[in-house]
């Protein structure tokens, strides 16, 4: 207490002395009936932070709170004060900076001698420390209890014999209970009655234990809706290890759980590469594991919109049967309708719900009362296929969230695994089947025939094997464009198709080659099968909108005569084929050993061939060409000469269609062309007037873009000037639809080399082509001088050609003159230049040197060539 309160003490009175006691601990201060203070001593200035003189007079209801002021109830209290009743209790009074201070305060009424309250004494004691403090831990409190509530995690705290003493609001709203209706409850049985026994007593032991349990688990709720949960369970112990009580957070993992689930065991099917049919059931059958009340199934929804159905091994098999090949659309039960909308597709009431008006006397009789569809969309988004939730009960309303998201799972999953299966058997098709007709290709097809020779050796059956050539596809394909050829060849796949028996097949091998494979089928069988077939295709083709005969060339080869495997088959089948080809269009052969052994031969001749071409065993011999109205020597036709040591000579008829097949005609023409240039020049140095030289040259030839350049080098490599040279081509030239081709004829006459067309007359003969082509010469095939002696049209022919050549401005050249009337009839007719043996045969070089020697072909001009008496 300062001096001044120590002046202003009033007399000592034996309460007054009482509270000097308490003075040096208590805030002590004394006020006037109407309120004024009249005494306070220092704790109370320190608590109210006011000065004595402050102090002295001030109102109490100054020092009060607004609030308390604004009641009645601080009124009272003063009332009953002045009224001798005193007062305890915490009080909150404001300080004079304006700070509140709580204080735990005695108010006594002070009586004079009359008993009347002169004075109320008040004795506090400062408590704001500990006030602010406790409001701060109840703050704390009320966040943690918030927190606790608003969290998703259900919490729920059980005492030592298991039952619930607390649940936070997150297991209200998970559960639907609220704390009143379940404690005292045991958590298990309420959540998961059908945990088995000796899950639980182990989960308590180890409670018990002090140790944390974690388990995953379905739970049921208030209103029946189940839900997977993650439960960590923690023991609280007492000091001397004993269960106090148990604290289990309960998480929703559904979703991730019913993801775990169904992925793996879906996935893991895929992974083992199941069939699609198993990893669809496999996803059925988890289904109805997690969901019991469901019935699943899954279907497939074709390009045609036909529903199939995959999986769904608890639907009665008839039943799924009656599905397959049902058409999806607006009203087509709740698969058909959801694949129709793409969208999910939930009937509640399969017996009244419109959608199932044509189907629910399919489903009412097995139970079925409600059915949930979703489509399963591929990545781009179409319904290829549908999964069905079947319920034979009402569908609950507190199973829908959980059954839609089982559903989200099992759409992802089906979808995954059917666009595999789709990418798997798109491989499939690339891999084994031809892209343009759909049949199999080569690979597929060995395989099958192989199957099926086995099948036919052990049943000792015939089989027969045919290969198939169109005719004429070339032209075709040239002449209508690509899409007809395409056209053409997918019709003739459709008419093989058409013509297969049930164990017999067909595939593609390349372009316009087909095979079909016949089994239980023997020789007159197969004819009469091709028969078939040639008929269709002679009659039912249309392409490109018009209708086309078409024809085939077919080879046979029988098993087990001609082979016993299929490349022996298909190879034999082939080389008949080829001969039938030979003999004409649209014609059939079998295989024979004659022809194999033709082949053989083939075989040997083309070895043979190469060895020649390497060792320099060609030869060159050359025919000379006469100006009929002059009988000087026009020029020379080099052909190629090849005699075989063993086989002697072998005719160009023969060894150039087969260096035509195997790739060597492209060196001969080559080396006859350096070879027939250096014996031009040989002559022209030996004085020899030997005009020009023709050199044959196939197809094939004037691919090489490098031909002009090897021409134009060869000719300067022999002295000689481009018109020394003619290059003669066959009509087949006009077929060629190498790139190239055009290009090297054209760069080949821009050297100034002439070019002559060989055969006139017999082959395509197209004058529209023949206008294209840069040609100097035409050469009237030998068939029509062969035949000009009696037969009138072949009269009115070479006349035409003539015309024709002379209308071009061509020189014709006729060939195989070899009696003196052709040649008259010929020189009637106007032609200027002849060959054939009437004049000379082919010769070798020296032969030919002397013969010009004889025939005074000298650079010295001969006379009168063709009336020699030599010939
Ligand atoms: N009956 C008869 N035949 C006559 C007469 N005058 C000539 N011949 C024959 O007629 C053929 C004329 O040759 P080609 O029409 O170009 O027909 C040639 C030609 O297309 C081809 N050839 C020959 N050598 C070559 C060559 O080096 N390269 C190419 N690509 N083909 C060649 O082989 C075919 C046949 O040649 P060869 O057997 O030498 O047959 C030659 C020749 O010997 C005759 O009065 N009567």
């Amino acid at each position: 207490m300062n001096e001044g309160s120590r002046h202003n003490q009033p007399p000592r009175t034996e309460r007054l002395s009482y509270l000097d006691a308490l003075d040096r601990v208590m805030a002590i201060a004394s006020f006037r009936v109407d309120g004024a203070l009249c005494h306070a001593n220092a704790n109370y200035l320190r608590m109210m932070g006011m000065t004595h003189e402050e102090a002295q007079g001030r109102l109490h209801s100054s020092l009060c709170t607004p609030a308390l002021l604004a009641t009645s109830r601080y009124h009272d209290i003063w009332a009953q004060l002045c009224a001798g009743t005193a007062y305890s209790g915490v009080v909150e009074r404001v300080r004079s900076d304006g700070r509140s201070c709580w204080m735990e305060a005695t108010y006594s009424p002070v009586l004079d001698a009359q008993g009347q309250v002169v004075e109320i004494l008040k004795i506090a004691t400062d408590i704001t420390a500990r006030r602010t403090q406790e409001q701060a831990q109840k703050a704390h409190l009320q966040r943690l209890s918030l927190i606790a509530d608003a969290t998703d995690t259900a919490v729920i705290m059980s005492d030592a014999s298991s039952r619930i003493v607390h649940v936070n609001g997150g297991f209200s709203r998970l559960f639907g209970w609220h704390a009143e209706e379940i404690l005292g409850q045991d958590p298990i049985t309420l959540l998961s009655p059908k945990l088995h026994d000796g899950f639980v007593q182990t989960y308590r032991a180890q409670l018990r234990g002090g140790l944390p349990v974690e388990r995953e688990e379905i739970v049921v709720t208030k209103t029946g809706r189940r839900y997977w949960i993650k439960v960590v369970s923690n023991p609280i112990l007492d000091d001397a290890g004993q269960l106090l009580f148990t604290v289990s957070m309960l998480t929703d993992i559904t979703r991730a759980k019913m993801h775990e689930a169904l992925q793996y065991r879906g996935l893991e099917a895929m992974a083992r590469e199941r069939p699609l049919s198993d990893v669809l059931e496999t996803i059925c059958k988890e289904v109805e594991r997690i969901a019991p009340e469901i019935t699943a199934s899954i279907l497939e929804v074709d390009a045609f919109g036909m529903m199939h159905p995959l999986a769904g091994a608890s639907l009665p098999a008839s039943y799924s049967q009656l599905l397959d090949g049902l058409s999806i659309g607006p009203q087509a039960g709740s698969c058909g309708t959801a694949a129709w909308r793409n969208q999910a597709v939930f009937v509640e009431d399969i017996a009244n719900d419109p959608l199932w008006t044509d189907y629910k006397h399919l489903a009412l009789p097995l139970g079925f009362r409600a059915c949930w569809s979703t489509p399963i969309q591929s990545s781009e988004g179409r319904a290829i296929g549908t999964v069905a939730f079947y319920y034979r009960q009402t569908c609950s309303k507190a199973w829908t969230e959980f059954h839609q998201q089982l559903a989200d799972v099992c759409v992802h999953l089906c979808a995954l695994a059917l666009e595999r299966e789709h990418a798997r058997s798109r491989i499939r098709q690339l891999a084994f089947y031809d892209g343009l007709t759909g049949l199999p290709n080569r690979s597929l097809l060995q395989a099958q025939a192989n199957q099926a020779i086995t099948l036919a050796a052990r049943d000792k059956q015939a089989l027969a094997v045919l290969f198939i050539d169109l005719d004429r596809f070339k032209p075709v394909n040239d002449s209508m464009g690509h899409p007809a050829g395409d056209e053409l060849l997918c019709n003739v796949a459709a008419c093989l198709l058409q013509a297969l028996g049930p164990s017999d097949m067909a595939g593609r091998l390349s372009g316009d080659e087909f095979v079909m494979v016949l089994s239980q089928t023997d020789a007159e069988q197969a004819t009469s099968t091709i028969e078939r077939l040639q008929e269709q295709l002679a009659n039912s083709l249309v392409v490109a909108g018009k209708p086309l005969a078409v024809s085939a060339s077919i080879g046979i080869a029988m098993f087990p005569e001609d082979g016993r495997d299929m490349d022996t088959l298909l190879q034999r089948a082939d080389m008949a084929m080829y001969q039938a080809k030979n003999a004409g269009r649209g014609l059939f052969s079998f295989f024979s050993d004659e022809m194999n052994r033709l082949a053989q031969e083939r075989r040997t001749l083309e070895t043979a061939l190469r060895d020649a071409l390497k060792n320099q065993e060609l030869h060159l011999h050359y025919q000379p060409q006469i100006e009929l109205a002059s009988g000087q020597l026009y020029g020379v036709e080099a052909l190629a000469r090849w005699t075989h040591p063993e086989l002697g000579p072998i005719s160009p008829a023969r060894f150039i269609p087969l260096a035509e097949e195997c790739g060597l005609i492209a060196d001969i023409g080559r080396w006859a062309l350096g070879e027939a240039c250096r014996q031009l020049a040989q002559w022209r140095t030996q004085g020899l007037r030997v005009p020009s030289v023709s050199v044959n040259l196939s197809p094939s030839s004037f691919h090489d873009l490098d031909l002009p350049d090897m021409v134009a080098q060869t000719l300067q490599r022999n002295a000689l000037l481009p018109q020394d040279l003619t290059l003669e081509l066959t009509e087949s030239i006009l077929l060629d639809t190498n790139p190239s081709t055009m290009k090297t004829i054209e760069a080949v006459h821009a050297h100034g080399v002439r070019l002559s067309m060989d055969d006139f007359g017999t082959g395509y003969s197209s004058l529209s082509y023949l206008r294209r082509l840069p040609v100097s010469e035409l050469k009237l095939d030998r068939s029509f001088v062969a035949d000009l002696e009696h037969n009138e049209s072949a009269r009115a022919l070479s006349n035409a050609i003539l015309g024709i050549g002379q209308s071009l401005h061509l020189t014709v050249v006729a060939e195989g003159v070899e009696t003196l009337a052709q040649r008259s009839m010929l020189g009637m007719q106007g032609y200027p230049v002849a060959q054939g043996f009437l004049f000379a045969h082919p010769l070798a070089p020296s032969e030919l040197t002397e013969w010009l020697l004889q025939q005074g072909q000298t650079t010295t001009e001969v006379e009168k060539v063709g009336h020699s008496s030599k010939l």
